[in-house]
């Protein structure tokens, strides 16, 4: 009878008992950690943890496990311990207080692929990354981040970008790869010394691998704790077409670097490749040791081109889609522009003390855009108490900047736009500790001055040239982002009407 019953299960049937009987003995065999760790949502299976549960989007299942777990929980992925740290307080507490423990980076699986992808800025750990760090926000200062120098390089991309948006006479277009170009062309102006006009080939196919870079990176992000995938032979999650990507991305800022290293002139320091070479030397030639070499000098140029980029493009496009759900909002910033500046000339960063108000709109599409959602994963380099909670030593840290952002008990309404939240009674800015698009601590977004200087300039100067109009009055674009490492709005057409009032004279400030 036995025998006959066990002869007759189905295929699916037999997989269902080898998985049962496998997950048995994982459990009964399995070590019991006995130290009071964060708490998950559900079992984790044997080799694959809670990878299960994961949805693709995981944005409001990760508000749920918050409300039922607390501020601070854990998923197993495979071998790996994920910490999810969630709301400002707890947030700070890790990044900021305990930074020495909370602030490196965890190995990429891509090292196996790229052995220098340690290297540069964004995924480096420890001293190398100390100074590459320090080095890159020196230079940047150097180059005029958060000063005028830099103000009139943006005011030139600014200038040929409204030209484009010219063009199109008021009929419904799409901004993105006309806004990531522009946006690039000023990380350009900074890295290579050079911009690249918007019909460049290369250029434009830049834009593309990189927008493809970021997306096939979300995608693939279950490869990170699964690398035995980078030799299946069938591309389960697009590994193989990642690695592709990345290849063409890196041969495109190496040729660049070194073009711009075989022409360098200790005497012309008009980019940061040279800046970083004059450093470089000046160590190497005193004898101090040093990590900054060619290959860190490549990967810090990748870093600040991969993440200068699409960040601010997307904040730019979401304003315009936020705005467009609120002509209202659209036109009080026109009235500041006209009460404050005119339209006789183009906004400059003298002029940001008078634009409250539009500063208070930035803020707010900041806090609701949530641009980079779950920032960039940490690493826990000991165990650790955080809360009462003991944080595993090389458990990955994922800092919810979300869960901040979108806090009830901190916005109250946090779901609407009302860039009125960070003004008080007299119109006066009120900026609140809880925003951190750019998160907090040591790892703190190096490019966020430039970024406020962009968004200020660009967004100045396009709501005083243009009303910004849906293209179907009745059917307004929906407010939602494509999941991922950054949080684009998902494409949207737009039109950009030139202002009747506009004076056609507009007097550059130079
Ligand atoms: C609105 C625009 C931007 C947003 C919202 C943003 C946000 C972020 C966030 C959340 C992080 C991760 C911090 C962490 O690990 O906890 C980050 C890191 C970083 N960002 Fe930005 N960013 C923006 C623009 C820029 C720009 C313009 C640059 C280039 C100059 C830049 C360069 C970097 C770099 C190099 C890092 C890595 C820092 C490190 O690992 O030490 N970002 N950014």
């Amino acid at each position: 009878m036995l025998l006959e019953t066990v002869l007759s299960l189905s295929a699916t049937s037999w997989l269902l008992v080898i998985v049962g009987v496998v997950t048995l003995i994982y459990f009964l065999t399995s070590e019991r950690d006995n130290r009071k760790l964060p708490p998950s949502p559900g079992l984790a299976l044997p080799i694959v943890g809670h990878l299960f549960l994961v949805e693709r989007n995981p944005i409001q299942q990760l508000q749920k496990w918050r409300e039922r777990l607390g501020d601070i929980f854990m998923l197993r992925m495979g071998s790996t311990n994920m910490v999810f740290l969630n709301g400002h307080d707890v947030l700070k507490e890790a990044l900021v207080k305990k930074a020495d423990v909370f602030s490196d980076r965890p190995p990429s699986a891509l090292r196996h692929v790229f052995p220098d992808v340690h290297n540069g800025v964004i995924a480096a750990s420890g001293p190398n990354w100390k100074e590459q760090r320090t080095t890159s926000l020196a230079i940047l200062r150097e180059f005029g981040m958060g000063k005028n120098i830099l103000a009139d390089k943006i005011a030139e991309e600014v200038d040929v970008y409204v030209n484009e948006l010219l063009k199109h006479k008021g009929q419904p277009t799409e901004l993105r790869k006309i806004t990531n170009m522009s946006v690039s062309n000023v990380i350009c102006a900074i890295i290579f010394g050079r911009r690249y006009e918007l019909n460049d080939k290369r250029f434009a196919k830049m834009m593309d691998i990189f927008n493809e870079l970021v997306k096939t990176s979300a995608s693939t992000s279950a490869f990170q704790f699964f690398p035995f995938l980078l030799y299946s032979p069938i591309d389960f999650v697009g590994v193989q077409q990642l690695i592709a990507i990345i290849k063409e991305s890196r041969d495109f800022t190496e040729s660049i670097v070194k073009e711009r290293l075989e022409g360098f002139d200790p005497e012309v320091m008009d980019s940061f490749v040279a800046a970083y070479r004059r450093d470089m030397e000046k160590k190497q030639d005193s004898g101090v040791h040093t990590y900054l070499d060619e290959k860190n000098l490549t990967r810090v140029i990748a870093n600040l081109f991969v993440a200068g980029t699409e960040t601010t493009a997307s904040t730019i496009l979401w304003c315009y889609l936020f705005l467009l759900h609120h002509p209202d909002v659209q036109e009080k910033i026109y009235k500041e522009i006209c009460e404050h500046i005119g339209t006789h000339r183009v906004p400059t960063m003298q002029d940001k003390p008078k634009l409250k108000y539009l500063q208070a709109v930035i803020y707010e599409t900041l806090r609701l855009a949530n641009i980079v959602p779950l920032s960039l994963t940490h690493m826990v380099t000991e165990d650790t108490e955080l809360r009462g909670y003991v944080i595993p030593k090389g458990a990955i840290v994922v800092p919810n900047l979300y869960s901040a952002l979108m806090d009830e008990k901190v916005w109250g309404d946090p779901q609407n736009f009302r860039p009125e939240r960070f003004l008080d009674s007299q119109g006066n800015i009120v900026k609140k500790e809880e925003l951190i698009p750019f998160s907090l601590g040591r790892r703190v977004c190096l490019g966020e001055a430039l970024a406020q200087m962009e968004l200020i300039l660009y967004l100045s100067t396009m709501f005083q040239r243009f009303e910004f109009l849906p293209a179907d009055p009745s059917n307004l674009p929906p407010i939602n982002g494509v999941f991922g490492v950054t949080m684009p709005p998902e494409a949207f057409q737009i039109r950009c009407v030139e202002r009747k009032q506009f004076n056609n004279n507009v007097i550059r400030n130079d």
